[in-house]
């Protein structure tokens, strides 16, 4: 069994963590942490996980105890991977980093969208984005891993194959998306408030998401070229979800582009490419790792709209990080992540 901590075990993308691992047939886990809740059974705060997890509780940060897992997932705000990573790769402790702090190759660049200095810019080197779809290579290889965001993902997996391709005019990309409020955390935030965010929608950062540059620069390089990106982001009254509505202008002959995606993602198994004419909903993918998406080329005219949804909690978080411990660990890569989505 591959023995892994959990830093940051009481938000949304680790109970998700949670849940995904108690299917998975290889992996156990030995520790979760939590500084508020540090002594409390993991299944008293989180009854869904009753009968799985019965003697895991939660626990102060240790880096001793997590340097004895073989991989440790982090589960917390921006900046706190950089303070551990580095002395559990050091010890021989595999890291899959769920948020942001080893996403942007560039140090001064993620200084000034997290505004705060890099905390360990010696790991950037290394650090493999962990997009399968783009590095399943080097993530097998990989020691430390930084797992895509939400918007990311939903929105680069969209956008690959017709830039990849140079089919659309790479200066002029519009992703139009769509969030529900787990996007945001557990922790209490006005917004997310029910009286906030229930029967209601807003747009947010338009000016600027620090989603932004991390999606510029995987586009960038399906591209082989800077994208000119525009991308607003929204929050809606639903739990899970992300619907990303992306635009491209067609340059040249672009042929026939559902085959084109049929096969680009032919070989991937958490990414759906439904039948022409098709409208992914963001309920066909809740608690699944999956991408599904439809190309449409709106009256055969010069725009391409891809429509892309995904569960913000699974493949835009904790579903895509088991994908990639599988990748690294050279598992099943369904392993943990074969159940279909829930609908209604
Ligand atoms: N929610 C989503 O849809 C997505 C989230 N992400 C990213 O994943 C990460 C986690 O997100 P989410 O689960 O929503 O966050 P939450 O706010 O729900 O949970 C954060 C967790 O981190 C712990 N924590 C906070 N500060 C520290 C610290 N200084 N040291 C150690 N542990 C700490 C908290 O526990 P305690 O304070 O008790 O220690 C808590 O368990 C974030 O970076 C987020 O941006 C990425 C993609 C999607
Ligand atoms: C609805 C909502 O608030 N969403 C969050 C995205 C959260 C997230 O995934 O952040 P990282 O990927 O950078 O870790 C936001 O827009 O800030």
């Amino acid at each position: 069994m591959i023995k892994v901590g959990i830093v940051g075990g009481t938000g949304y993308t680790g109970v998700e963590l949670l849940r995904l691992l108690a299917r998975h047939p290889g992996v156990s886990v030995e520790v979760i942490t939590s500084r508020s809740e540090a002594g409390l059974g993991v299944s008293e705060l989180y009854p869904n996980l009753r009968g799985h997890y019965d003697e895991l509780r939660f626990s102060d940060p240790d880096p001793a105890r997590l340097a004895a897992c073989d991989a440790v997932f982090f589960a917390t705000p921006h900046g706190v991977a950089h303070a551990l990573a580095g002395e559990l790769l050091e010890r021989g402790t595999r890291v899959i980093d769920l948020s942001a702090d080893f996403r942007l190759r560039d140090a001064d660049e993620w200084e000034r969208w997290y505004g705060q200095p890099h905390g360990a810019p010696e790991l950037l080197d290394e650090a493999v984005y962990g997009l399968p779809e783009v590095n399943r290579q080097q993530i097998r290889q990989a020691r430390l891993i930084a797992v895509p965001g939400c918007y990311p993902t939903a929105v680069q997996l969209g956008l690959l194959p017709l830039l990849e391709a140079g089919l659309i005019d790479a200066e002029h990309v519009i992703a139009d998306c769509k969030s529900g409020v787990t996007g945001a955390g557990r922790g209490a935030k006005v917004p997310s408030l029910l009286a906030e965010a229930s029967e209601s929608m807003k747009a947010y950062g338009a000016s600027g998401h620090r989603h932004l540059p991390e999606i510029r620069q995987g586009l960038g390089d399906a591209a082989n070229g800077p994208v000119g990106l525009t991308f607003v982001p929204h929050l809606t009254p639903m739990i899970r979800g992300i619907h990303a509505t992306l635009y491209g202008r067609l340059q040249g002959e672009p042929g026939d582009l559902q085959a084109l995606y049929e096969q680009r993602f032919a070989d991937e198994p958490f990414v759906d490419v439904m039948p022409a004419g098709s409208h992914p909903e963001t309920r066909s993918v809740k608690g699944a790792n999956v991408c599904r998406m439809a190309v449409h080329r709106p009256g055969d005219g010069d725009t391409v709209v891809v429509l892309s949804v995904i569960d913000n909690l699974v493949k835009g978080a904790s579903g895509q990080a088991v994908h990639n411990l599988n990748l690294m660990f050279g598992l099943d890569e369904f392993a943990g992540l074969d159940a279909p989505a829930m609908m209604p």
